[in-house]
């Protein structure tokens, strides 16, 4: 499991840890690891032209001291300083020793000089600020920024890119693009949940020695899922491995109830029983024999994808909260649920919802507020967690990032995926995943995690190359991708 940690909890430890060390010797450790990746990305160190964003924190200090570093092993190291009163005196110290140029930025001519500096080198290192960042860059932080992003040289981000929120991953106005990030001890939120994590690029961890308390953010990998996944015993029979009932589609939208069923069933269901309108069910059933039509006992619900939201599908839509159940509400249910408001999820036995951010925004109308979409995209992690608690359920927000909340405050991301997701139906696949997953057993939050992980890893399967995917070739991807997860989480053979 990744782990990620608030700047209150990075600093803590920093503390901790600092007591314990000689003075320095933590950005040392810092920059020596950010030195080695940026020395690595040059591959040719000597002769090569590296330039240092160095804002007034400490986070420009581990870019001087790695400046320092590359400058001693031949590389030409310039520093733009930002703030050149309040730079870190020993990382300028250190650099100067090494032979490279500080160059405070306004006494160049700025914007003019820093820009030609910044377009002609191999590297920029973005040390404008880390972790001690408020808001949007400021100028001219913020013409940097976009000088580096207009500049061929590969861009190493210190800690953060600066810029990005370190707790949400919120961009509030310019930021750093930066091709890799060196984060320092841990990994932050912004650096797992976009918008902050399309400005990081590849993440490489440096390990200082901190020793954090228990994360803000987890981001499950292969075998954290490979243990969550259920295997049929010998001896287990259909109604043991769970039997989802599915009220899904409407005479308009027959085929979201197809591709929810088919999903469902490639995700290990012992049965699957279809509720909704005879001529949807001569659909579900036609695509997938093996569905049974009509009402039965069953271990979960999934309820919503193409539902409708007539009198025909409240009715479904009730019968699945009352079932006594464990309920997953996706689609057109949470119009419904978000109409009735968090009492309608009283009684019900682990509810696990799956808006998007169209769908928060109607949920969250329901508990009074009234962010906008763009707002629920901008801090998913903040919204996710207001859902999660206003209606004490899980809460498994999708998007670009999905990310998953409990009802305790506990929250994952979700690593996998790929933009070919964005494609009618794909929703509805994971609704037939995560659901199968809950009527197995698996509590609504390991459901949501586990569900859209393998979404994920179906969705990047089925779009391998580069190429678009239906939803359905995502359905027909789960497969691989399960074989895929437990590969990784099977015991090393002897
Ligand atoms: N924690 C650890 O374990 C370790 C931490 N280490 C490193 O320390 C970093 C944290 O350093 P830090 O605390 O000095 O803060 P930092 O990120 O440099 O920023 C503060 C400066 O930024 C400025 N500023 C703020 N917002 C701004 C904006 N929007 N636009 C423009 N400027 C803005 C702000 O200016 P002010 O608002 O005061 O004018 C202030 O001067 C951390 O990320 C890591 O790299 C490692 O060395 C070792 C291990
Ligand atoms: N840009 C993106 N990157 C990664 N995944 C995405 C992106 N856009 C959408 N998705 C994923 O695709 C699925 C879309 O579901 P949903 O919004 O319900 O669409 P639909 O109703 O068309 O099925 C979600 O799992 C979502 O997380
Ligand atoms: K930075």
């Amino acid at each position: 499991m990744r782990e990620a940690h608030d700047v209150w909890q990075v600093r803590a430890a920093e503390a901790a840890l600092m007591a314990l060390l000689p003075d320095g010797a933590l950005m040392e450790r810092a920059a020596a690891g950010l030195a080695a990746t940026c020395a690595g990305l040059l591959g040719r160190v000597h002769g090569s032209r590296v330039v240092l964003l160095v804002g007034s924190g400490d986070n420009g200090g581990d870019a001087l001291i790695a400046g320092a570093r590359l400058a001693r092993r031949g590389a030409r190291v310039d520093a733009l300083l930002l703030a050149p009163q309040r730079a870190h005196a020993g990382g300028l110290a250190a650099l100067r020793g090494a032979g490279g140029r500080i160059l405070p930025a306004d006494a160049l001519g700025f914007p003019a000089a820093a820009h030609d500096l910044v377009a002609a080198a191999d590297l920029v290192v973005d040390g404008i600020v880390g972790i001690g960042g408020r808001g949007g860059l400021r100028a001219p932080a913020d013409d940097l920024a976009r000088a580096a992003a207009q500049s061929r040289a590969v861009v190493v981000a210190v800690d953060l890119p600066s810029g990005v929120d370190a707790d949400t991953g919120a961009v509030a106005a310019e930021a750093v693009r930066a091709d890799v990030t060196v984060t320092f001890g841990t990994w932050k939120p912004g650096l797992l949940v976009d918008p902050g994590a399309s400005y990081a690029g590849a993440v490489e961890l440096v390990d200082i020695g901190l020793q954090p308390p228990a994360p803000v953010l987890r981001a499950p990998q292969h075998v954290d899922i490979a243990a969550l996944l259920p295997t049929p015993a010998r001896e287990t029979d259909k109604y043991a491995r769970g039997v989802l009932g599915l009220a899904a589609g409407s005479e308009r939208y027959p085929g979201a109830a197809v591709l929810a069923a088919g999903s469902a069933l490639r995700a290990g269901v012992g049965a699957l029983r279809y509720l909704g309108p005879r001529a949807v069910a001569d659909a579900v059933v036609s695509a997938h024999p093996e569905v049974m039509a009509g009402s039965g006992r069953v271990q979960a619900y999934a309820v919503g994808p193409g539902l409708d939201t007539g009198e025909e599908a409240r009715g479904r839509f009730a019968a699945a909260l009352d079932g006594g159940v464990p309920v997953l509400v996706d689609a057109d249910a949470l119009t419904l649920l978000a109409e009735a408001g968090p009492k309608a999820l009283e009684g019900v036995p682990g509810a696990l919802l799956t808006p998007h951010a169209g769908e928060a925004v109607r949920l969250l109308a329901g508990l009074g507020e009234s962010p906008t979409r763009a707002d629920v995209e901008a801090e998913r992690l903040t919204w996710a967690v207001r859902l999660a608690a206003g209606y004490d359920a899980t809460v498994l927000l999708k998007g670009s990032t999905t990310v998953v909340a409990d009802p305790r405050g506990e929250v994952w991301v979700n690593p996998t995926g790929t933009p070919y997701l964005a494609t009618a139906g794909s929703g509805d696949v994971l609704t037939g995943v995560a659901g199968a997953l809950l009527a197995a057993g698996l509590t609504p939050a390991e459901a949501a995690v586990a569900g859209a992980y393998l979404h994920g890893l179906a969705g990047r399967i089925a779009s391998d190359g580069d190429v678009p995917c239906a939803a359905s070739d995502v359905s027909a991807a789960l497969p691989a991708a399960w074989r895929a997860v437990r590969e990784a989480g099977a015991p090393d053979e002897e």
